[in-house]
């Protein structure tokens, strides 16, 4: 890296991007117009910058290029009225149960500055002399020093400084040059830094292939490895570990005898496993409203051998009961076969660009057999109130990346009181998550998502584990049914009677149910 690149903009300085244009020294290269944090706030410095100064606000320089193309778009479409808008998705909450300042810009014509007027460094007289050289153009008020990696900024004032308007800023002229810019490195810039990131997640990798156009997902989004809890969220810490099971019980396979392992008391029972006393035994804890079913036969929930081993069982496809998995507390030992979506992706992925608007989408690049795991659906964890509050400020249009973790709602939690939705939390995997973030919906889908629980006890925080269910194919896209509740309730019953929330689905299936609830 050349000594330049080590001095960077943080987004914490500046308040924004007014414009960009052509760097009149470099043809194809980009130039962007910053508005820097003042005190000053009826002249707030205002000043050029390539590329190679704003690595570290390059999330703001997508921002900026997003809705300059949106706004060419938009003009152009007010020109060609048989033009199509984009579908976007309203923004719904998914079950698993189921500045500007006032005043006067000044603008100082890049030969009168005085680039280290203000006690710049050696390093601010290098930069600003490269500046004087770099631009013709004279919309350049600060004085600009390099100091410590940061690019700092102070206003130039002066009687020889003529004045602008920052309120209308980007004047006409200014936007008329940015119209004729192409955007390209500024695109390829953000393109690359994205791959570097999905680089350094862990496990197999995740790709990125846009074969459409240029557009890269958010650079604001950032990947985690676990859920982030937010205010009023809190997980329960006591795990109980299942204490009668040993790692080499017969089967050779952890936890075989389901009817002794601790980790599976509330897990379904295997009916067809049951003599008569057992189900006796079943239906009076039922009316009891007991729901452990220690004692009792259970369907082990993964293969344990064969082809298929590690992948989810039919009658939990079929099903979609609780998954209940072994924790770091068993005695079952770490190679459990009741272990498994507690290991982590194991399949590479991919995030492409769809072809039919519907934004982007994941695909897996080697074969899933029938059950098998792919990831988890990772977000911020959120109380249900802020996931209202989110939708509400998102508005309408937005796309929709909630998920309520209301699998075990109308379930008793003290034997008194049943758990209701508002007590539930929402997985909200719009800012923070994982690639499976990208996985859109379908009606006639290829993936379903199950609850995990390695916490028994914890009927608020739990995995949302997404497996195939069926056969893919490599390089087919993944797609689950966002309204696949497990509660039993059909899109109908979810829809805002005004139909508000009705939002055409792009799914292309035979079946499509014609919107998409987001
Ligand atoms: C969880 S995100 C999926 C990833 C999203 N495509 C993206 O680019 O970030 C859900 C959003 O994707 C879009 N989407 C997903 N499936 C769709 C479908 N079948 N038809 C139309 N839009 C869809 C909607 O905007 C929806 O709100």
């Amino acid at each position: 890296m050349t000594s330049r690149g080590r001095y960077t903009v943080q987004a914490s300085q500046i308040q924004g991007i007014i414009s960009h244009r052509e760097n009149p020294s470099e043809p194809q290269k980009s130039q962007y117009l910053l508005r820097w944090r003042s005190e000053d706030s009826i002249h707030p410095p205002l000043s050029w910058h390539g590329l190679e100064d704003l690595s570290g606000v390059l999330h703001l320089v997508q921002q900026h290029v997003a809705h300059h193309k949106q706004r060419l778009s938009q003009s152009n479409r007010a020109l060609a009225p048989l033009a199509v808008g984009s579908v976007l998705g309203q923004k719904r909450k998914l079950s698993t149960s189921s500045h500007d300042n006032h005043g006067h810009q000044l603008l100082t014509p890049q030969s009168e500055r005085s680039p280290n007027s203000r006690g710049g460094s050696e390093a601010s007289f290098t930069f600003a002399q490269e500046a004087v050289s770099a631009s013709e153009q004279t919309v350049f008020n600060a004085n600009l020093r390099r100091m410590e990696g940061l690019i700092i900024a102070e206003p130039a004032t002066g009687p020889e400084v003529p004045s602008l308007d920052v309120r209308k800023l980007p004047t006409k002229d200014m936007l008329d040059a940015a119209n004729k810019v192409d955007l390209r490195d500024a695109e390829l810039a953000i393109q690359t830094r994205y791959i570097s990131r999905l680089r350094k997640l862990p496990g197999p990798p995740v790709t990125f292939c846009n074969d459409i156009d240029r557009e890269t997902p958010s650079l604001s989004f950032k990947f985690i490895a676990d859920y982030v809890l937010q205010e009023g969220v809190t997980k329960h810490d006591l795990i109980m570990g299942c204490k009668k099971c040993r790692p080499n019980m017969g089967a050779n396979r952890g936890c075989e005898y389901t009817k002794k392992c601790d980790c599976l008391e509330f897990a379904v029972p295997d009916f067809e496993k049951m003599d008569d006393a057992q189900r006796a035994e079943y239906d009076a804890l039922q009316i009891d409203g007991d729901p452990s079913t220690l004692h009792l036969p259970k369907r082990f929930p993964y293969h344990s051998t064969g082809s298929r081993a590690h992948c989810l069982v039919d009658f939990y496809l079929r099903e979609r009961h609780p998954i209940y998995e072994c924790n770091a507390s068993c005695l079952c030992g770490p190679k459990c076969k009741n272990r498994n979506v507690q290991h982590g992706r194991k399949v590479p992925l991919e995030i492409f660009k769809t072809r039919d608007n519907r934004g982007f989408g994941l695909r897996c690049l080697t074969d899933l057999r029938r059950g098998q795991f792919i990831d988890i659906y990772l977000g911020e964890v959120i109380t249900d109130e802020a996931a209202t509050a989110r939708e509400a400020a998102s508005g309408p249009g937005k796309a929709s990346y909630l998920f309520s973790l209301d699998k075990f709602k109308g379930d008793s939690v003290d034997g008194i009181n049943d758990i209701k939705d508002e007590d539930c939390y929402v997985v909200d995997g719009q800012f923070m998550g994982g690639p499976s973030r990208f996985m859109n919906h379908c009606c006639q889908p290829n993936v379903q998502m199950h609850t995990v629980s390695y916490n028994k006890y914890d009927f608020f925080c739990y995995d949302l584990a997404f497996f195939a269910c069926e056969d893919v194919p490599a390089g087919k896209e993944l797609t689950f049914d966002y309204m696949d509740a497990d509660d039993g309730s059909k899109p109908d019953d979810v829809m805002d009677e005004d139909g508000k929330t009705k939002v055409p689905c792009l799914c292309g299936a035979e079946m499509c149910r014609g919107f998409l609830w987001t």
